[in-house]
């Protein structure tokens, strides 16, 4: 790797990482899966931004579990996604296969005001025996005061292409009782504790049971959530839909790489392409889903 200002090449375990020591932030993303996995911005006294699991762990072909994993090109279980998707799924791995596989880095570009980082993911033999598309898939991340990410989805084939897709972001707080979220407002969501029925969100979302719900949206939304200590804004870009995740207590027995108390101090809100809010993409076209992550006290 070149030389640069703020960033270094290291490792985490198994795993190649990038971290960056800029003067606004400290951030860590791993070439595997393009997971950002810590984003500590000086002003908030350098705390990690993004939930990471205590008991994490680095090894190759595991997703982490915390930051933003990226699920793609289908989110979930394969066999709950639109048939357009689920078709033509051939190896149902949960959330897709790209957080499992090792990214390039296409670009660094370093100003005092951010760093700009690319990574990209191209189908091969391998991808093939997962879905038989050829993509040319990059990971955009802008990072600065705040953390923005851009998933960009070439379709080099020259067949049309469904997908799902959701940048699972894990969010710490420090109390998940009084820990809530607005911007949902009278909208619809799915509740996958619920036999996915169709139900109309009222209010704010709260969490006091196992929570895991596809909420849809008329356009892109901006989500806000309150924690004892900090308000974290979600603004989303070609997302009309969003994902709200948390374990609970039993879930979190079985989970990987989390103790059964770490649904107490974490949530995740997904920016996500899911459900009628899928995406289809004619070759030689491309799709920008994106998030910026805003923190205040
Ligand atoms: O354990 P995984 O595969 O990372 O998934 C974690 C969770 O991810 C969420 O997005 C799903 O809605 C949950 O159902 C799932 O349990």
């Amino acid at each position: 790797m070149m030389k640069y200002a703020f960033c270094q090449q290291t490792k985490r375990g198994e795993l190649d990482s990038l971290e960056i020591n800029h003067p606004l932030f400290k951030a860590t993303i791993l070439l595997q899966g393009a997971q950002i996995i810590e984003f500590s911005p000086a002003q908030h006294d350098c705390l990690n931004a993004l939930w990471l699991s205590p008991s994490a762990h680095y090894k190759s072909g595991e997703s982490v579990r915390g930051g933003i994993p990226i699920c793609w090109p289908w989110f979930g279980a394969a066999d709950k996604n639109p048939a357009s998707v689920r078709d033509n799924i051939r190896h149902p791995v949960a959330h897709g296969f790209a957080r499992s596989r090792v990214w390039q880095l296409k670009h660094i570009k370093e100003s005092c005001h951010q760093v700009e980082i690319v990574l990209r993911l191209s189908s091969d033999a391998d991808s093939h025996e997962y879905w038989p598309y050829d993509f040319e898939l990059e990971a955009k991340f802008i990072l600065g005061k705040t953390l923005t990410l851009f998933l960009i989805t070439h379709n080099t084939d020259h067949r049309i292409v469904n997908l799902t897709q959701a940048l699972h972001t894990y969010l710490p707080t420090s109390d998940i009782n009084c820990t809530y979220i607005n911007g949902a407002n009278n909208t619809c969501y799915i509740d996958a504790m619920d036999q996915w029925r169709t139900k109309s969100q009222q209010g704010n979302i709260h969490f006091n049971t196992e929570t895991d719900r596809l909420y849809l949206f008329n356009q892109s939304p901006i989500l806000q959530a309150f924690t004892p200590h900090h308000k974290l804004t979600l603004h989303n870009f070609n997302s009309r839909s969003a994902v709200i995740w948390n374990p609970w207590t039993e879930k979190s027995k079985r989970l990987s790489q989390f103790n059964a108390t770490d649904f107490k101090t974490m949530f995740c809100i997904e920016t996500a392409n899911v459900l009628e809010d899928s995406v289809t993409l004619a070759p030689n076209t491309c799709h920008q889903i994106g998030m910026q992550l805003i923190i205040e006290s």
